[in-house]
């Protein structure tokens, strides 16, 4: 395959018009002074293949896997149609209007369900057109997680689809296309800073704040978050854990975010608890080697429990062996987690192979997994760089991981649970290093879905009554986050 340059083929791009500057009308109705017309590339064969030999490259380097290829109707359908004849990659194509008569279908080609199929567009500015076509994919069973682009606007499709559970792989950005003409004498350093102001100035996603973890929009106003699905809309997503739904689906049904953390050290009382605060909580939490007393018996009731007061159990057993070890510690031994804990919970420190070693157990009995990429005691060195491995290696099995435990959201993709510990009605700590946040601000402010409470429900005079002001307080911050608030 040829290799090619960036810069000659931005050079090549503009010799054929494909970039034009004046003022032009977007597809969202916004003027815009500059324009990206990749539908010219069809009449230079040459600069087709190049442009198409990159994408390809795109996908290679990236390590995109998936099963089909769909080009967005109607400028990126040749170019997918000339990578798939290249490659010999099966192409779907996406009608914009089904027909009507023959089998009037949107999506031709053959498929079958559970397929992923990757997207290929030739120019984004609010990401609509990848949605519209992940739309109708998935109507049609298929999954998407990963589009690549030619040529990235920088006006927020990235990051809204990210939101949406797309990867987004862009080829030119805005930036480089701007940066090689100018330093080509195309255009002058006036009308290069005028395009960068307005790209500035008309992003079409929603304001966005660094938060340490390269993930933006963490920490902003609940207000303006209301470009994000509601729990009920994730619980339906075509790449969710099946188990991350059901979750999703209860929070919903009982309007709770609260998990408790069943820090108690008898099975009898353990019991007890699960049976009152039941029906206020989507979670129960367990740390099963504190009980004394612990039988089969016990975990029998518990999940017996479960079903009634319809909530999810948790053993939050904090796994951090080698593979091997792992699905030992899962499997078998005194407590047999895997046969009553519909979640558990695992550091990243060991590497991917602990996540093989838990799912060889876990997946075949619809178990699921968080790992921990943040940790809520003070001087946790689980930060930084560290927390962005452990979303990329969650990313990478997100078969078997459902979510993490983390101080704030620390991952775009709508399927992931995010769960926080060190939760409080108000804020301070522990003589041990615990640290606490209130639910308004975890949820709310830090963006995660779910509290996870011990002491403050634990310790007081009244664990019922406990329970129930967390899972208002949890619940009311959700609501103002998705601008529903009544307040
Ligand atoms: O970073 C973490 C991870 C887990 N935990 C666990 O959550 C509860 C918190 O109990 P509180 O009484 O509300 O402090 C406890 O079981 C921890 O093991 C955590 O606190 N921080």
């Amino acid at each position: 395959m040829e290799s090619v340059c960036l810069d000659s083929l931005i050079e090549k791009l503009h010799n054929v018009n494909a970039v034009k500057f004046g003022e032009y009308k977007l597809k969202t109705g916004m003027l815009t002074p500059i324009y990206i017309d990749l539908r010219v590339l069809v009449s230079f064969p040459v600069l087709m293949k190049q442009v198409s030999n990159l994408i390809y490259q795109q996908v290679q380097e990236e390590g995109l896997q998936f099963d089909l290829v769909c080009g967005v109707p109607y400028t990126a359908l040749p170019l997918a149609t000339v990578i798939c004849i290249t490659h010999e990659i099966p192409m779907l194509i996406r009608r914009k209007e089904a027909k009507g008569y023959g089998t009037k279908r949107l999506v031709e080609g053959s498929f079958r369900e559970g397929d992923t199929c990757l997207i290929i567009e030739d120019t984004v500015t609010s990401g609509s057109s990848i949605l519209e076509t992940a739309e109708v994919l998935y109507k049609e069973g298929l999954k998407v997680t990963d589009a690549v682009v030619v040529m990235d606007r920088e006006q927020g499709a990235v990051e809204m689809l990210a939101s949406r559970g797309i990867r987004v792989h862009p080829i030119i950005s805005m930036s480089k296309l701007l940066n090689v003409l100018l330093a080509t004498k195309r255009i002058d350093a006036q009308t290069a800073q005028s395009v960068r102001k307005f790209i500035t100035e008309n992003s079409t996603f929603g304001p966005k704040e660094a938060n340490g973890s390269g993930v933006s929009a963490t920490k902003k106003p609940c207000i303006e978050q209301n470009q994000e699905l509601s729990y009920a809309d994730r619980a339906k997503l075509p790449n969710v854990h099946p188990l991350a739904s059901k979750l999703l689906k209860i929070m919903e049904e009982k309007q709770s975010n609260l998990c408790v953390s069943a820090d108690v050290t008898g099975s009898e009382e353990l019991l007890q608890l699960a049976d009152s605060l039941g029906p206020k909580i989507c979670l129960l939490k367990t740390h099963v080697d504190i009980l004394k007393d612990y039988t089969a018996g016990f975990s029998q009731k518990l999940q017996t429990l479960a079903e009634t007061h319809n909530f999810l159990i948790f053993e939050d057993r904090k796994f951090a062996d080698i593979g091997n070890t792992v699905k030992h510690q899962y499997e078998g031994g005194l407590y047999q987690i895997s046969s009553w804990s519909h979640i558990v919970n695992a550091h990243a420190v060991p590497g991917p192979g602990l996540l093989k070693g838990l799912s060889a157990v876990g997946k075949p009995l619809g178990r699921g997994c968080l790992l921990i990429a943040q940790m809520s005691s003070e001087g946790s060195l689980a930060t930084g760089e560290y927390t962005k491995a452990v979303v990329k290696m969650a990313e990478e099995q997100s078969d078997f991981v459902m979510g993490f435990i983390c101080g704030s959201k620390i991952s775009m993709r709508p399927e992931f649970i995010h769960m926080t510990p060190g939760v409080q009605m108000q804020v301070g700590g522990d003589v041990l290093g615990q640290q606490y946040t209130t639910p308004e601000e975890i949820i709310c402010s830090k963006g995660s879905d779910v509290i996870i409470v011990g002491r403050g429900v634990l310790e007081a005079p009244d664990r019922l009554k406990a329970a129930e002001s967390y899972r208002k307080s949890g619940w009311d911050a959700y609501k103002k986050r998705m601008g529903q608030s009544d307040q």
